[in-house]
């Protein structure tokens, strides 16, 4: 944004209650809201910078319905060199703020056949596969005002908040590209060989992409509710005679076609969410 849409330090944001983490290009998701306030990452004190195109880099504080939320305009990343602790510092923060509920959004790879470029992934499950090879956001001693030292992991996605996202996807019309699936992380910030699509693949992958699983832990670890948007943006090479070669311009034109559509879910999301009084898992 200008500098004339940014706001200064006297601002007091009303406390929110939660937090949109919007992946590549999908920053529009911000703009359900109203009164909003923006803060740049580089004015916040220690907070990362965002590195990548299609990461605005901005904090907006804004009203949907009578929710407060933050929204987070570009999230970090392991290839971008940030330590994980540092990936994920905004969700503690976020917490500390009173945060409850975090919708966490990004663009992935399909390898699930049935997925078509433009299919919204309700995130049901994830792999960490950095997390298998040591590179996990909760290594190192524990800090018991957040949580447990040994987290549960098998319900970090929030089954009412999944169902009512596919409620609302099918309200919205969107029923046909709406599907559920597992995640898998990997560091980036290649994308991935054939060889080791084909592997994700037969560890029962749908998606792939470089980013959520540090926050969707952390989060769930300080005992946020969280819900997770995988938009597809491409389809991974699983056959070494396909032609197409994923590049992120892809990634960011398929997130600009979908970022309305998005935004609309994500915000009849968060009003029917106070409607209902979501609060349980
Ligand atoms: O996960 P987000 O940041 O949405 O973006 C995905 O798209 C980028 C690659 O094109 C990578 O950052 C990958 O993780
Ligand atoms: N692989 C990894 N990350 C991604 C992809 C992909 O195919 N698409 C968008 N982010």
């Amino acid at each position: 944004p200008g500098p004339s849409s940014v706001t200064t330090w006297s601002f007091e944001p009303p406390q929110p209650t939660v937090a949109v983490i919007c992946g590549s290009g999908l920053g529009l998701l911000a703009d359900g809201a109203t009164g909003k306030q923006t803060f740049r990452y580089q004015d916040i004190p220690n907070f990362p910078v965002s590195t990548v195109m299609g990461h605005e880099g901005c904090l907006v504080f804004g009203t949907i319905e009578d929710t407060s939320c933050v929204f987070m305009q570009g999230h970090f990343h392991l290839y971008e060199g940030y330590s994980l602790c540092q990936v994920t510092l905004p969700v503690r923060i976020f917490k500390l703020m009173g945060v409850e509920s975090v919708l966490v959004t990004n663009a992935s790879g399909g390898l699930c056949p049935d997925f078509k470029v433009g299919d919204i992934m309700i995130i049901k499950d994830h792999i960490n596969l950095p997390g298998f090879a040591g590179q996990h956001p909760l290594c190192g001693p524990n800090d018991e005002r957040f949580g447990i030292r040994f987290p549960c992991m098998s319900d970090a996605y929030s089954k009412d908040l999944r169902r009512l996202a596919l409620d609302v996807g099918s309200e919205l019309g969107c029923g046909d590209f709406m599907r559920e699936g597992v995640y898998c992380m990997v560091s980036g910030p290649n994308f991935e060989t054939i060889a080791e699509a084909r592997m994700l693949q037969i560890l029962g992958c749908d998606s792939v992409g470089m980013s959520m699983v540090p926050e969707v832990t952390v989060a769930k670890h300080c005992g946020l509710r969280v819900l997770g948007l995988s938009l597809i943006t491409n389809k991974v090479s699983l056959d070494y005679s396909r032609e197409e070669k994923v590049n992120h311009e892809e990634v960011l034109q398929i997130s600009k076609m979908r970022a309305e559509v998005l935004q609309k879910l994500v915000t009849m999301l968060i009003s029917r969410c106070q409607q209902q009084n979501i609060n349980t898992n």
